[in-house]
């Protein structure tokens, strides 16, 4: 691969620069649609899946053919379609950890071999979906029995980071099609998680997931201790751990020491990144739940959008497209966050799993080549379900200081369709409205003309007319699908971690590294046995010891 110029000073990127200087003041997307009565046709891109059509509106969003033609431009120059096969090639592109990345493989239906080292990973990848299927099954269908003889009603998935948030926000999302155990999760190593959650489970019927990538966070490795002490408690009997306890990890040997059953454990590699392992084995609480039929669908709708990645031309690839919208807005808008609305309640996860996904990927401020950027990465990813949003905090993406683009993602079709649909059809006015009013806003004249047709004097019209005052322009995507199934979910999914690659590539950034987590971890073990000596801790800044003996005082 060629040798990039830095980015701020890549010719493209001073010419993007150089236009937003020029025409942003003058970028009025309500302008645009009307004379460009092709606006809409020009920026959506439909795609037609298994489970019906994807449509992907970004026609309101602040940009005319010559951004959009730079913006393409941009991904060009950076190289990230030849980043891009590299990493569905198998070659090592998280070079901090010298690993491939490989989540593509382990959805890679197409079954071609995919090589890392020379060798082929795919039989690995399916021999794991195999022992997957066959556990589930037998979990499912009730062969599997607890202790005492009797069926698991309940699993509990305990992990952290990326070896829960994927399983809890996909077993939230497709709460409709389960047909198995119900699947509880326990993460915060704050005692209160696993406490409340173990109230609710009887030891005979529940079966306990340990998933962690490494096997060594302090977490996980916490509440699964005190997970089979509870459980110990009340079986007595040390094999039964084997029918109620399995694993999934990358470290056979630490889950052995563990007292895993060798034939409970579920394997995964060094080329899955946690944040991107819900496809593999970390997903066995959604298999559990949902079937393995529907676990592959996941799957399969996840391969359907990366061969849509790889192959669409970049001005038609909706990751591109979105990576690149993100870009413009907070590299040249100064725009530092964007939302994730999605209008359907059993997307209610979806927000916080994808604040893993990007920032934990693109929260870093070192190139590729260890300089410091001069630019900004690394959005802040948040949001919450319309339209419980819309009346919290829409007022300041609405009438604040801040540029925040929104993402809204819709389902066309309702999977709980009461009163005759009405409830769906009210969620969709107020998604449609919302693009709508962002976009619009109200103007002066508007406010003035509805104050005074209620009556309202000079004096009152104009105290009142500046707050009633929306700027407007404010941009979204719309990204409408038909129904929330398993194949659109993994879709969605799919269609942000590559959006979040490609921003990551054009910042020249390893996205796949997360070493500005591990400050904290050390730190925390240096002060775990500070907090139970009886003697005042000077070690510290004065306020680190102020709050240890403050703490260690009251208790
Ligand atoms: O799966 P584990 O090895 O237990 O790791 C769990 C999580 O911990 C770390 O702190 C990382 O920041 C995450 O990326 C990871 O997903």
């Amino acid at each position: 691969m060629a040798a990039k110029q830095y980015l701020t000073k890549d010719p493209v990127w001073i010419k993007l620069k150089s236009f937003y200087e020029t025409n942003s003041k003058t970028l009025n997307m309500l302008d645009m649609f009307k004379t460009d009565p092709q606006r809409f046709d020009k920026f959506h891109v439909q795609l037609n899946g298994k489970d019906g059509p994807l449509l992907v509106d970004y026609s309101k969003n602040l940009i005319n053919d010559e951004v959009f033609r730079l913006l393409m431009d941009l991904l060009k120059s950076r190289q990230v379609e030849q980043m891009r096969d590299a990493m569905f090639a198998g070659e090592k592109i998280n070079f901090t950890e010298d690993r491939a990345v490989l989540h593509v493989a382990l959805r890679n239906r197409s079954n071609k071999p995919i090589s890392v080292n020379g060798k082929d990973v795919m039989p690995d990848v399916n021999a794991v979906l195999k022992h997957m299927r066959a556990f589930t099954d037998q979990v499912r269908n009730g062969a599997w029995k607890g202790y005492s003889g009797k069926p698991i009603t309940d699993c509990v998935n305990i992990g952290i980071g990326g070896s829960d948030l994927g399983p809890v926000m996909v077993t939230e999302a497709l709460k409709k099609y389960q047909c198995g155990p119900t699947a509880h999760f326990v993460s915060n190593v704050d005692g209160t998680h696993m406490a409340e959650t173990l109230k609710k489970l009887n030891p005979e019927t529940t079966l306990f997931i340990i998933a962690s990538k490494t096997f060594t966070t302090q977490e996980t490795i916490t509440n699964a201790t005190s997970a089979k002490l509870w459980f110990l408690e009340q079986a007595k009997d040390p094999s039964a751990v084997a029918k109620h306890f399995v694993a999934l990890s990358t470290n056979g040997p630490l889950c052995k020491e563990f007292g895993i059953d060798e034939a409970n454990m579920f394997e995964f590699w060094d080329w899955v990144g946690g944040r991107y392992s819900l496809w593999s084995a970390i997903g066995l609480s959604i298999a559990l739940m949902i079937g393995m039929d529907n676990f592959e669908q996941l799957l399969e709708g996840a391969h359907y959008m990366d061969n849509h990645f790889k192959e669409a031309p970049i001005a038609k690839n909706i990751p591109m497209i979105l990576a690149a919208l993100g870009l413009w807005y907070s590299n040249f808008y100064g725009a530092q966050s964007y939302t994730i609305l999605p209008y359907d309640q059993y997307l209610h996860r979806f927000a916080a799993y994808f604040q893993q996904g990007d920032m934990e990927s693109n929260g870093k401020y070192v190139t590729r080549t260890g300089q410091r950027v001069d630019y900004s990465t690394g959005s802040i990813a948040w949001g919450e379900p319309g339209t419980n949003g819309q009346h919290a905090f829409y007022q300041l993406i609405h009438q604040g200081t801040h540029l925040i683009p929104c993402d809204f993602l819709v389902p066309a079709e309702t999977l709980n369709p009461i009163q005759n649909g009405l409830h769906h059809q009210i969620l969709l006015s107020n998604f449609l409205a919302q693009t709508e009013a962002l976009m619009r806003g109200k103007t002066e004249a508007e406010v003035e003309a509805e104050l005074r047709s209620s009556g309202m004097g000079d004096e009152k019209v104009s105290l009142i007319k500046p707050h009633k005052v929306f700027e407007g322009n404010r941009p979204s995507n719309s990204i409408v699908f038909k129904k929330l199934t398993p194949f659109n979910l993994g879709m969605l999914v799919a269609m942000y971690e590559m959006k979040i690659f490609v921003q990551g590539i054009v910042w020249d950034i390893n996205s796949f590294d997360q070493w500005g987590v591990e400050l904290g971890k050390v730190l925390a073990k240096a002060i775990l046995p500070e907090l139970s000596t009886p003697d005042k801790i000077s070690t510290h800044d004065s306020s680190t010891n102020g709050l240890i003996n403050f703490i260690k005082g009251v208790k």
